[in-house]
């Protein structure tokens, strides 16, 4: 069985309970609450300058050129992304730029993005490829179970496209052959590694959907 199966296996159960979330079923049908919306997409906004980041010190890592001329390219997609997707969605949800400048990443945010940033600081590619997989592949499923679903909100139904697109897909099943080829290469124990970042990452997926449902901040201490 390919590496990378192994993975998707151990986080079904994790999966199963993200495309169950009130936060994705809302976004399906439509009726999330544009509140819980906008709390995701302002910590999804600080999300995504962690991840190219990560995405970044892969390429730094690689020991090809061709991974390293890759894993920069992934960094320009995800800007492309968050300069598409997000500010299109920002002005449309009445955010400003002051706004997202000011703006303070939940608890869950910035957990999820420190595991993936200590992931790539103590280790090698494909730690970093482990730590990142999930945010790729898990939202590729995610987009294309909903691609059947039109919800009436155009922002909803932009996203589903989005994630659920070609595009996307390409990118996803790259970084798949990505983790299988140097799954191949590694020790036991790097692989024993690389499955725990995997599986954190999923667990923190799930809670990024939940962040966002009951829009987490940081105590506030009865302020
Ligand atoms: C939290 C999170 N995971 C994955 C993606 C997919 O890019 C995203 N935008 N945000
Ligand atoms: C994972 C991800 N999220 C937005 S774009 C992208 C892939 C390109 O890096």
């Amino acid at each position: 069985m390919k590496f990378s199966d192994q993975l998707r296996q151990a986080v079904d159960v994790s999966w199963q309970a993200s495309f169950e979330h009130p936060f994705v079923q809302g976004i399906a049908n439509g009726t999330l609450p544009l509140s819980c919306f906008r709390h995701y997409l302002l910590n999804d906004a600080y999300y995504l300058s962690q991840f190219a980041r990560v995405q970044a010190l892969g390429a730094a890592k690689a020991d090809s050129l061709y991974d390293s001329n890759r894993m920069a390219a992934h960094v320009q997609s995800t800007y492309n992304a968050e300069l598409s997707l997000h500010e299109d969605f920002a002005k449309q949800l009445g955010i400003s730029d002051e706004e997202r400048t000011a703006f303070e990443p939940s608890p869950t945010a910035y957990a999820y993005t420190s595991h993936m940033l200590r992931a790539a600081y103590s280790g090698h590619l494909g730690d970093i490829v482990a730590a990142i997989l999930p945010c790729y592949w898990l939202y590729h499923e995610i987009g294309e179970r909903l691609q059947a679903y039109k919800p009436e909100e155009p922002i909803y139904s932009q996203w589903i496209s989005t994630y659920g697109g070609e595009a996307f897909g390409e990118l996803v099943q790259e970084q798949i052959n990505r983790l299988d080829k140097i799954a191949e290469q590694v020790t036991d124990a790097d692989r024993e590694r690389m499955k725990r970042h995997f599986v954190i990452s999923s667990h923190y997926e799930y809670n990024f959907w939940e962040m966002a449902y009951t829009q987490e901040i940081w105590p506030t201490y009865g302020a």
